[in-house]
Parts: C-alpha cells; structure tokens; sequence
C-alpha cells in the first residue's frame, strides 16, 4: 500500500475589517470559503544516502512541477535545498526551508516525498480551462502555468502554503490531526513565518489563518514576532524560529463564528484586480498625514465593524430563540420587502454604511482605489437585487471583487443576466463554509480524467 495523506485547506474573504486588521488593536470578521487548496502528500522510497528529493507537483497549470534536492548532514542544519531545474516557488521554497528548519531531519534516514498540489475553481479565472474529474472531486486544467493565469483573489498563496505545510508536518511527525488545537497552532505558526518570508512582507496573516482555523473573529500577531527571526541562513536561525513556533504566544485571536442559517455569502468577480501592496503604502501614507482626523476614521471604521459582528451575534440568537420571526424575515428579505423595517437587518445595514462611508473618505482622500466610484454603483445596485441584505468590497477593495450577503435562495445570475449594470460581473460559485483544515483520503484525487 503507498504511504499517503491528504488535506485541503479554505480559501477566504476578509468582509470587515480591511486595512484595520493589520494593527493588532482590531478585529475583524474572516469568512472561509468553499473553495479549497488541497495537497497529497506520497512517501516515495529512496536508497540515496546523501539527500532527499522532493517534487511538488501542480498538474493542473499546464504541468507544474517544481523538483528540489535537499543535502547535507545527518540532523545539520547546514542542509541546503535546490530546485533542480531552477525553476521558481517562493511560496513552496519557504515552506519546504521552515519544515526542514523545524524538524531538523535526518536526511540519510528519510524517503523521497512527492506533493500534489490541487485548486478548486473559485481561485482562478475559468477561461480557456477543461474539467477533470473523479466520483469524489473535479478540478479545472489550464493550458497555461501557475504564474499566468488570473487569480480572482481568494489566497491561493495562503492557501498553497498551509496545506502545503500541513502535508510536511504529517509526514514528519505523523501523529498530528487537524482536529488538536495544539497541532493547528503548529501549522498555523510555520505556515504563517513561510508566507510572509515569501511575500516579502508581514501582512495581516488573516488568509492563513482562515485557512487553517476556517471563519474567524481574527485578531493579528505582532509583525515583529517575524520581523525580528534572524536571516534565514543564519546558524541563529533554527533556534529562534523552535523558539517562535514552540514557545512563543503569538496572541492572536482567531474565535470560530459563521452566518446563521438561511443567509449565505455571494462573491461577485470583476476580475479587473487591484494590488494590495499599493494601496497598503497609500494609505498608511495617509494615515500618518493625517492624524488624528485618520485614526478617528479608523475608529469610526472600528465602530462601524463591531456593530456589524454584534448585528450578525443578534441575528444568530434570534434564528435560536424566534426561529419562526427569523424565517419571516428571511422570506420577506427574498421577496423584496424593506429590510430596514426589521431592527436586527437594519443594525447590520447601518454598519455596513458607516464603515464603507469611512472607506470612501480614506479612498478620495489618499487615492487607493478602495471604495472607488464604480464599485459603490455596483454595491448600490446590488442593494436592490431581491435577496440582498447588504454588500462592501472585501479585503483591501478596489476592482478585484464584491462580497453581498444575500438570502440562501436569492438568484443573483438569473436577476442580473440582462441587466447592463452587472455586465462585468460573474457571480463566483461558492459559499461560505466555516471549516478550516481538513483531512482528506487521498484515494480520493486518483484518476482524474
Ligand atoms: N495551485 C498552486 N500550485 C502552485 N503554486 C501556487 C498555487 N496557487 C498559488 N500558488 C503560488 O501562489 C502565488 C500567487 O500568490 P499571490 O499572493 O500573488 O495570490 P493570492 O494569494 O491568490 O492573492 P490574494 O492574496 O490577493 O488573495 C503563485 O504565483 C504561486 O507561486
Ligand atoms: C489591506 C489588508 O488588510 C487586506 C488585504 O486583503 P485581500 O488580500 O484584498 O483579501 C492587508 C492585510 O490584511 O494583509
């Protein structure tokens, strides 16, 4: 029998709490999604005393394969991992130097270990794609490679490198289960030192940590807890990052929280991207401009974010206590009726409005897109479809997409086909769903045709 596991791992929309959650004062409200990133890993064995090989395999972009050799001394930390043909994955490299890092193998005692990379559709434009499936899954192939074909923003990085890590982690220490606190915590951490050294940067963590923890009231890490590990190939290195993964409290929060029943979350594609560094830079530029006025918009933000989450805790408790009040509701949100003649729609209504207010002064103001002219007519519009309870530009904004929280049964496509002000819109078809990592079989990806 081949020696193998398989998991899969949630991609993720941030629906409040945008640019705030990047200072660990604030909260924020992460959505998990049904699209997933999934990773078998296969033991293969090897009578090469010296190293290890390791193939990556992601056969869905036109065959791609990254194949790294792993050499050095039995337990050293002096390993050094090469891709062979010099091909390039930071988002794997660095979850591969972490993992090696971490565990201090054994190089002459392990087997070669091949990983298959799998995406769900939701991550990346359709076009020009076929379906390959089995009973159990369906993917999409591309003619074209990983780095050229265009993501819709739900963190395939993210995504990639905590199940990638995850894989890693069971192959070494095989005891693990997505289930244990402890074992999540230890993905999450790795995962989330990999993904930052390869993006270049410490952002916010709050698409690893939807990966790995599913929906979550998520409150950040200090960045120093990563900016501070010495470089990479330091000898200083093994020790402190064992310190960090193992000893440390990154005080996070990352509490499981879901809509309730009977409403569901609606992305919207526009598929004209925007990117997140810059409008980061813009408006911390801003923000240092202009304070105080900036950080009492970010509180007013704040404000607005904190009502939004108790307004969907109150929706919550009243499905639990008034079932049949809330179904009335839901119906009557369905068939057009005024939202706003229902107190607990209209708390979560008013706080959407004060946050995306706010976002729209910060966008005139600093010149990052984030609630630009164009994605506030769709919003608006989008407010009058049937079903519709409310809808803001996730994440940091911009052209990329809009997140609508709509009734379970509201038909966004057939209200909108021949209605020119969607004409660029695809509705993306997935839903939230809370779970975070996740352990799959992996006779489950064989024979895809
Ligand atoms: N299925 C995959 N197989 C291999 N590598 C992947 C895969 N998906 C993503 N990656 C890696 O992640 C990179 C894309 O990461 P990037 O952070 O630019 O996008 P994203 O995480 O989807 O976007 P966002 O953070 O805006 O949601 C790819 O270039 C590749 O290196
Ligand atoms: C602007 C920011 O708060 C959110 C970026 O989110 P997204 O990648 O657009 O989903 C940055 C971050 O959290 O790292």
């Amino acid at each position: 029998m081949v020696n193998a596991r398989a998991f899969s791992a949630p991609g993720k929309a941030l629906l409040v709490g945008g640019y705030l959650v990047l200072d660990p004062r604030y909260s924020s409200y992460v959505v998990a999604l049904s699209s997933r990133m999934h990773a078998i890993v296969t033991e293969v064995k090897s009578s090469d005393p010296e190293g290890i090989k390791i193939t990556v395999r992601s056969s869905q972009f036109n065959g791609d394969e990254w194949n790294y050799e792993v050499k050095g001394e039995k337990g050293s930390q002096n390993f050094k991992l090469s891709e062979m043909n010099d091909k390039k994955n930071p988002f794997v490299e660095k979850t591969l130097l972490n993992i090696f890092t971490y565990f201090q193998i054994s190089l002459s005692e392990t087997s070669n270990i091949m990983i298959d990379i799998y995406s769900d559709a939701g991550y990346h434009s359709q076009a020009n794609s076929v379906v390959k499936k089995n009973y159990h899954k369906e993917f999409r192939y591309h003619t074209k490679s990983i780095t050229e074909v265009p993501k819709t923003g739900l963190g395939s990085s993210a995504g990639l490198v905590t199940v990638l890590t995850t894989a890693l982690v069971s192959f070494f220490k095989p005891n693990i289960s997505v289930a244990k606190v402890a074992d999540l915590n230890l993905i999450h951490n790795l995962a989330q030192v990999s993904h930052c050294q390869a993006q270049g940067k410490v952002g916010s963590g709050f698409d690893v940590a939807a990966a790995t923890f599913g929906s979550i009231l998520y409150r950040r890490f200090d960045p120093d807890l990563i900016n501070k590990l010495p470089p990479i190939n330091s000898t200083e290195y093994q020790g402190s990052l064992v310190n960090l993964i193992d000893e440390t409290d990154w005080k996070i929060t990352a509490e499981p929280i879901g809509l309730p029943k009977g409403l569901r979350l609606v992305m919207g594609d526009v598929s004209s991207g925007s990117e997140t560094t810059k409008l980061v830079a813009k408006v911390k530029e801003w923000f240092n401009k202009n304070t105080p006025r900036s950080e009492e918009i970010y509180d007013a933000i704040n404000e607005g974010n904190l009502r939004f989450i108790d307004g969907i805790n109150e929706l919550s408790k009243l499905l639990e206590q008034s079932p049949d009040k809330y179904e009335g509701m839901i119906q009557s949100l369905e068939k057009g009726g005024d939202p706003k003649s229902y107190e607990c729609f209209k708390n979560i209504m008013d706080a959407v409005d004060q946050i995306r207010e706010n976002f729209r002064i910060i966008t005139l103001e600093s010149g990052a897109d984030i609630e630009p002219p164009v994605q506030s007519k769709l919003i608006d519009d989008s407010l009058k479809l049937r079903g519709v309870l409310t809808g803001v530009v996730p994440g940091a904004g911009g052209y990329d997409a809009i997140s609508l929280i709509a009734t379970e049964h509201a038909n966004l496509p057939s209200q909108t086909e021949k209605d020119s002000n969607f004409k660029n819109v695809t509705w993306l078809n997935l839903r939230q769903e809370n779970t975070g990592l996740a352990e799959e079989l992996p006779s489950h990806y064989y024979n895809l045709e």
